[in-house]
């Protein structure tokens, strides 16, 4: 991966080696399984000049490892003992990326992890909205369906609301999308994924991949091996947390697209974003594709016209369930 000095090269895309301009970015949750892998690609990331690492302990060991790592930028690492550490964290970040929170353990949901999360995606929000309120917002942690919508409601109360800045992160479906799809066509391919990130909510659109043919048994596998995706390393992982390090991969390409987008390039993503597309049927939240620019979200482009009847069934039955997550997410902050 470190081939040199000047080409970090990640699978079909490349994270910027470019002279940057001045962005901070902010990992919340710094010291956790996800936190540490995350924070060192971002480490390695030219655009990014000052990196933040905030967590409720552990924090100056990891900021002081990654720290070594030998580009430019500035490592901080701040806990919850620092007074207003979270605060000085946050003072003037660009990005502020949130894998703060409990993973799953076999047999649960990721519904099951609203409890604990859900206040601690609020309080963090909550301080992101007083000190960065123009900060990009990622937020890795789970359930990401509910806790996009309670991220949104804290800067909402605050005033400070700016659905274009608020992003929920489902680039790891992407990334398994495009890998377990790279079997088939012996190739790297991108394999746009839509809707939430949770089950079936989770739609992988095998039609718009060009090139590719799956029977029908394929495609179901397939679609179903992407929405259980997190599942299957759950399980594998047998009780010590869910996937990690492909979250991190996937977390900082996506900071890198934001980067990329702030520093004047068009960038087209796909992210779990405040988009009107199901309006009528009352959704507020959902994940499509998205051009990028230096304020978050320029424009949200609707589903391709192309995808299949079985895809179209995918959506629609995804959508009970997001809604069902959003309004659990708004209201836990109502
Ligand atoms: N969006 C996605 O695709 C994915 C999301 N996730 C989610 O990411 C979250 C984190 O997962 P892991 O890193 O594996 O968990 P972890 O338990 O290894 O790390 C979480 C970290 O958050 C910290 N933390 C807890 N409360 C905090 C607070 N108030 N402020 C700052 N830091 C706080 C903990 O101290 C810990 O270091 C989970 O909710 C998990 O479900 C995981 C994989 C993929
Ligand atoms: O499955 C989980 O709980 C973690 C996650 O969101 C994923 O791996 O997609």
């Amino acid at each position: 991966m470190f081939a040199t000095r000047n080409s970090l090269k990640l699978a079909a895309r490349s994270f910027s080696t470019a002279t940057p301009q001045q962005s901070k970015v902010a990992v919340l949750g710094a010291a956790g399984g996800i936190g540490q892998p995350l924070s060192l690609l971002l480490k390695a990331n030219a655009r990014v000049t000052k990196l933040s690492l905030y967590d409720i302990h552990n924090t100056p060991g990891v900021a002081a490892d990654v720290g070594h790592v030998n580009t430019l930028s500035e490592v901080t690492g701040y806990s919850a003992k620092d007074q207003d550490g979270l605060k000085k964290a946050l003072e003037g970040a660009e990005l502020v990326v949130i894998p703060a929170g409990v993973p799953r353990k076999p047999g649960m949901t990721r519904d099951d992890l609203f409890n604990t999360n859900a206040g601690i995606v609020r309080d963090l929000a909550q301080a992101c909205a007083e000190v960065c309120p123009k900060a990009k917002l990622l937020i890795i942690s789970n359930p990401v369906n509910s806790t996009v919508p309670i991220a949104s409601e804290v800067f909402k109360k605050a005033g400070v609301y700016d659905a274009k800045k608020i992003f929920g992160v489902t680039s790891l479906d992407l990334v398994r999308a495009s890998r377990f799809i790279g079997d088939k066509m012996g190739k790297i391919v991108d394999v746009p994924v839509v809707g939430g990130h949770a089950g079936i909510t989770i739609i992988p659109l095998f039609s718009q991949v060009k090139g590719l043919t799956l029977s029908n048994e394929e495609r179901d596998a397939l679609t179903h091996r992407v929405q259980f995706g997190g599942d299957e390393v759950v399980q594998a992982k047998d009780g010590l947390g869910s996937a990690t390090l492909s979250m991190a991969y996937a977390g900082a390409r996506f900071a890198d697209s934001l980067l990329r987008a702030n520093s004047g390039e068009d960038v087209l993503e796909w992210a779990f974003i405040r988009s009107d597309l199901f309006e009528k049927e009352g959704l507020e939240y959902f994940s499509t594709y998205v051009k990028l620019d230096k304020d978050g979200v320029k424009e949200i482009l609707p589903l391709p016209e192309s995808i299949s009847a079985y895809e179209r069934e995918l959506v629609q039955k995804a959508i009970p369930e997001l809604k069902k997550s959003e309004t659990k997410g708004a209201s836990f902050v109502a």
